[in-house]
């Protein structure tokens, strides 16, 4: 059935991708793996490791080891436009970006799937731990993105804004697979890469730390850390009302739950400066270096334009815990566009909003604005800009930008 098939994979010098292409090839596809070079500025390295080059040689001797095509392809400029570009500008905001979800929907499965086609492949392929589903609905074939199998490794949440289109191109071979078990897989082959250390996602960064990253564009530039009580009334509008169903709340109060609260200088106590609060993310505590408060510091709230931080004592200020965010409307994404909400609809999935976060359950209500989210139990650290993904078990049906 398979052995005509034409797949490319995305061999990035890991033992997951690896793996992925050795089994592509057992299966009987005729595999040619593919090397790309993300994005590497010299003014970023701070050491004169070299390591894209070293991946590079890795891809390059498994595919040889393999006994398949290699190519490698330069997407460095591609990357800088719709990456770090994005990444700049978010943080220059005061959102917390994502790079990993957009390197997937904007490079892997977007400029690096075209490459691939020219090559007349029927698919991409990635050592992503998630696994793709087919269905049928009404007649048609609906594509499913599924948790990998491993629960420690599932990165199902990195994919949460393919669509459709995509994800019928793409294959997961190692989805079904437990990470040992791939590297079992790897030493039985004699993979070079074998035993070579997981990557820390971010990849284009490579060994830069995301600090001395963010400083080659926004430049340090002093500020008042700000410590908000726990009394101000602002929470109260935090609260669901007791005794009304959600399904029931008005945009006002919706708004009032789910919309990240501002605060000004007077709801606030100076209480030392940091150098840029484009540098700082909601649910922050390191960076701070302020002492001699007792409880821990962490911080509410963000305000580049007056370039403040508003932080809270103590990891159970009413200022970390959110009931609800929001998503506007040209900010959700269905991957099964099936099972769209209309305005006025409901329903109850189990959402996360960060990387390998336990899912919590939480329903979604679909108003014309766009979408609002409420958490059964209030979560710590909805940060603008992040991805919130909603599941319905292991099965991941949308995502969208908190707002
Ligand atoms: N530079 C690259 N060139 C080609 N494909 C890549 C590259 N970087 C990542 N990929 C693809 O995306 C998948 C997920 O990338 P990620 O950076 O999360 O690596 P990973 O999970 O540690 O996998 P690996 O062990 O293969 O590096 C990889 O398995 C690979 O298929």
């Amino acid at each position: 059935m398979n052995q005509r098939k034409r797949v490319v994979v995305g061999l990035s010098g890991g033992v997951d991708s690896s793996v992925a292409a050795f089994l592509l090839k057992e299966q009987g596809y005729e595999v040619i793996g593919m090397f790309m070079k993300n994005w590497h500025d010299e003014s970023v390295t701070i050491s004169n490791e070299c390591p894209w080059m070293e991946d590079s040689t890795d891809a390059m001797l498994v595919a040889e080891k393999l006994g398949i095509p290699f190519q490698a392809i330069d997407l460095s400029e591609e990357y800088r436009e719709r990456i770090v570009d994005y990444m700049f500008a978010e943080y220059k905001a005061g959102r917390t970006p994502n790079p990993d979800i957009l390197c997937n929907r904007e490079i892997k499965f977007d400029i690096f799937l075209k490459a691939a086609q020219k090559l007349k492949a029927d698919f991409v392929a990635t050592g992503h731990y998630c696994q793709k589903g087919e269905i049928e609905v009404n007649g048609n074939p609906v594509f499913q993105l599924l948790a990998g199998a491993d629960p420690n490794k599932d990165q199902s949440y990195f994919l949460c804004q393919l669509n459709q289109e995509q994800l019928a191109k793409a294959l997961f071979p190692i989805g079904h697979l437990q990470k040992s078990e791939v590297r079992k897989i790897a030493k039985e082959q004699d993979l070079i890469t074998a035993d070579k250390k997981d990557s820390q996602g971010l990849c284009f960064i490579g060994k830069v730390r995301l600090p001395d990253f963010l400083q080659q564009q926004l430049k340090p530039k002093k500020g008042d850390i700000m410590v908000v009580s726990e009394e101000l009334s602002i929470y109260d509008k935090k609260k669901i009302p007791a005794g009304m169903s959600i399904e029931d709340l008005d945009v006002e109060t919706l708004d009032g739950i789910c919309m990240p609260e501002i605060y000004d200088v007077s709801q606030g106590k100076k209480i030392a400066e940091h150098n840029g609060a484009h540098y700082f993310t909601v649910g922050q505590r390191k960076g701070l270096q302020v002492g001699g408060t007792g409880k821990p510091l962490f911080v509410i709230a963000t305000d580049t334009s007056s370039n403040v931080i508003y932080t809270g004592l103590g990891e159970d200020h009413p200022g970390l815990l959110r009931n609800g965010l929001f998503v506007k409307h040209e900010d959700i994404h269905w991957i099964r566009e099936d099972l769209r909400l209309q305005i006025g609809e409901t329903a109850k999935y189990q959402a996360r909003i960060r990387y390998r976060q336990p899912l919590s359950s939480a329903t979604l209500l679909m108003k014309e604005n766009g979408l609002y989210v409420i958490f059964d139990t209030p979560q710590k650290g909805v940060a603008s800009g992040q991805f919130v993904a909603w599941y319905h078990g292991e099965e991941s049906i949308g995502s969208g930008t908190i707002f």
